[in-house]
């Protein structure tokens, strides 16, 4: 125990912290040494969260960037927007790496933050040091950062359906329409009127179109990827269940193609990323067969008639949306491999 790399978690008390505990707890080469928490510092955190009974019988911490130091090498925020953008400053400067799994240092332009966001944002320099963490198509930069950016959930299952078409010229980059579902654990552990059970069971509603934060970070990779601006219609739905989101993805391919050729252009581009997998033809991902890992499994269907291609890409959001994809980046900054404490198999059904 004495050897491994200590971390600390703000934000323990919500979906994304204690799914980081539930992951950390079996990771062999770090332990979690302070769950934090700005409401209920002194309480047992077994109390409010019993399935962690015996296995954390700790108190919450308070939020003290030095107390935190004292404890920890290294810091998950797993925070609302805005908070991680004024406190991740102050871990930095009392010699933490940090590990943001909220969207204040996602987005490079500040005034696109607060456009879709409606919040200060973080300052120039910190967004500027902060890698985005998508380890499938940023790996390299991640690598003894100081400063992490965690990919949004939704933004993760779109952009690993896309990049490696968009990479390579095969789909057009103006006909991009993104058509996502989430479960309801994406929303957070608040309650909400949107989210309470009577109002979700039996249900599916889309929401926030056309206004949702994470299309300027779709939009920001898929620009950069390109080299041009790319622009998408991205919709996003609730759906009633825990975990899981899934993309369908539709767009314009540039010449004619195959469901083969498409995957075997992916299966080349994320050769040796052990969490992304492409099915054989034919075959289309379910959430289910992603639930509780750490996968991103992608498909794909050419419709030679229309000239386009649906792409699906199927998550965890929990996991490969957040908890689990921030320790992907763990492992990669600390220069570990990066399954490790991630290589487990989907809980099925
Ligand atoms: N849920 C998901 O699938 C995903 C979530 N994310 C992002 O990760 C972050 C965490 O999400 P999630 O865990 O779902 O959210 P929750 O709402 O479940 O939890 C957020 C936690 O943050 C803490 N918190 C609230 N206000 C403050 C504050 N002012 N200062 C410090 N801590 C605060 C709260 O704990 P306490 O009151 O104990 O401090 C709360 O438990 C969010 O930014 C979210 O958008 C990203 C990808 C996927
Ligand atoms: C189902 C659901 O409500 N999902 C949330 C995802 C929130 C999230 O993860 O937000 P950031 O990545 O921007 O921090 C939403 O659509 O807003």
């Amino acid at each position: 125990m004495g050897s491994k790399l200590k971390v600390a978690i703000v934000g323990s008390t919500g979906y994304g912290g204690v799914e980081l505990i539930r992951l950390l707890e079996a990771h062999p080469l770090a332990e979690v040494t302070s769950v934090i928490s700005s409401s209920s510092a002194g309480t047992p955190i077994a109390e409010g969260f019993p399935h962690l009974s015996e296995i954390r019988t700790d108190l919450l911490d308070g939020i003290d960037p030095a107390a935190i130091k004292a404890k920890a090498d290294v810091v998950f925020t797993a925070t609302p927007a805005g908070v991680a953008s004024k406190l991740a400053p102050q871990l930095l400067e009392a010699g933490l790496k940090v590990i943001d799994l909220s969207g204040d240092f996602r987005l490079k332009s500040p005034e696109v933050y607060e456009q879709w966001y409606k919040k200060e944002p973080a300052a120039e320099h910190d967004l500027q040091r902060a890698v985005f963490g998508l380890a499938e198509v940023y790996g390299d930069q991640v690598k003894g950062a100081e400063l992490i950016s965690n990919p949004g959930c939704y933004p993760t299952a779109t952009l690993l359906g896309l990049v490696p078409a968009l990479a390579a010229g095969w789909i057009d980059p103006s006909t991009i329409i993104v058509d996502a579902k989430s479960g309801v654990s994406g929303a957070g552990r608040g309650a909400s009127l949107g989210t309470h059970y009577s109002e979700l069971n039996e249900n599916f509603k889309a929401y926030k179109l056309n206004k949702h934060q994470h299309i300027p970070e779709i939009e920001q990779v898929l620009t950069d990827v390109a080299g041009r601006e790319v622009t998408a219609t991205f919709t996003t739905h609730l759906v009633p269940m825990t975990r899981g989101i899934m993309a369908t993805i539709y767009a314009s391919l540039t010449e004619s193609r195959t469901d083969r050729d498409l995957i075997g252009l992916y299966r080349d581009y994320y050769h040796g990323r052990p969490f992304v997998r492409v099915r054989n033809e034919g075959i289309w991902p379910a959430t289910k067969e992603v639930s509780g890992s750490n996968y991103c499994d992608i498909g794909f269907a050419v419709d030679s008639r229309t000239g386009r291609v649906t792409i699906i890409s199927v998550i965890d959001n929990l996991v490969k949306g957040a908890a689990g994809q921030a320790i992907q980046n763990l492992n990669l900054m600390m220069g570990w491999d990066e399954l490790t404490g991630l290589n487990f198999v989907p809980v099925y059904p």
